[in-house]
C-alpha cells in the first residue's frame, strides 16, 4: 500500500502550551486497573483551543453555529499548503501569485510558532482582506500553524469575523514544520461535541496529485 500519512497535529500532554489563562491540558488515569479490577480509565481536561483544533462560529459569536452543526466535508479533501514564511502578516496581495484554481482548502505554513514547549508571543496573522479574496476563489477552509488567525492580543478578532462572513471555516494550531508546500489530501475531523465552540482534531495529510 503506497499511502503515507503526515501527522500535522501537535502533541497533547502535560505542559502543552495553552492560551494564557486558559485551562491547562491534563490527562490522568482516574480509575486504575488495580482499582477497577479490569481496566485503566483515563480522564481529560483541556481548553478546546489547545493544540490542533477547529473553531466553531459560536467561539466568537453567541448566536454562531456549534461544532456539531458544521459540515464534515469541510475537514476532508484536497488542500494546498502554501509557504508564507517570513511574513509578519498575510494580506491578499501576498497571495495574488498563487494559482488558486480548484482550491477549497488552504493551509498557511508561517513557521512563526516552532517552539512547541511555549505559547508564542507574536505570530504571523491573517489580514481582514484575505477573507473576501479567498471567498472569490471559493475557498471554504483555512488552516494555520499558529494558535489564532488573528494577532494574539486582538479583541476584535477581525480575521475570525471576516472569514465567517465569507463562509470560510478555521483550523488552527497545525504543525507544518516538516511539510513541503504543495497539494495533499487533508483529514481533520472534529469530535461530535454537540454544544462545542470548536474541537480538538487529529489533522493529517496524505499525498495527493491534483
Ligand atoms: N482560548 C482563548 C482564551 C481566551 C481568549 C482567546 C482564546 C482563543 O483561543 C482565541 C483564539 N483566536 C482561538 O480561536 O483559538
Ligand atoms: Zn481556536
Ligand atoms: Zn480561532
Amino acid at each position: 500500500m503506497d499511502v503515507s500519512i503526515i501527522d500535522i497535529s501537535r502533541r497533547l500532554e502535560q505542559g502543552t502550551p495553552t492560551w494564557p489563562g486558559d485551562t491547562p491540558f491534563s490527562y490522568s488515569v482516574s480509575w486504575s486497573k488495580e482499582e477497577s479490577g479490569s481496566v485503566n480509565v483515563g480522564k481529560l481536561e483541556m481548553s478546546i483551543h489547545t493544540g490542533t483544533h477547529v473553531d466553531a462560529p459560536f467561539h466568537f459569536m453567541n448566536n454562531g453555529e456549534r461544532i456539531y452543526d458544521l459540515d464534515l466535508e469541510l475537514y476532508v479533501g484536497p488542500a494546498l499548503v502554501v509557504d508564507v514564511t517570513n511574513l509578519s502578516s498575510i494580506a491578499a496581495k501576498d497571495l495574488e501569485q498563487i494559482d488558486l484554481t480548484n482550491v477549497s482548502r488552504i493551509l498557511f505554513k508561517t513557521n512563526s510558532w516552532t517552539d512547541y514547549t511555549k505559547f508564542p508571543e507574536e505570530v504571523t496573522y491573517i489580514e481582514a482582506d484575505v477573507a473576501p479574496f479567498l471567498a472569490k476563489h471559493n475557498i471554504k477552509l483555512i488552516g494555520v500553524d499558529v494558535p489564532s488567525v488573528d494577532p494574539l492580543d486582538s479583541k476584535e478578532l477581525q480575521a475570525h469575523h471576516a472569514l465567517h462572513t465569507h463562509h470560510i471555516h478555521i483550523l488552527e494550531g497545525l504543525d507544518l514544520q516538516n511539510v513541503t508546500p504543495g497539494w495533499y489530501e487533508l483529514m481533520a475531523f472534529p469530535l461530535p461535541i454537540v454544544e462545542g465552540d470548536g474541537s480538538p482534531v487529529r489533522a493529517v495529510l496524505r499525498s495527493h496529485n491534483k
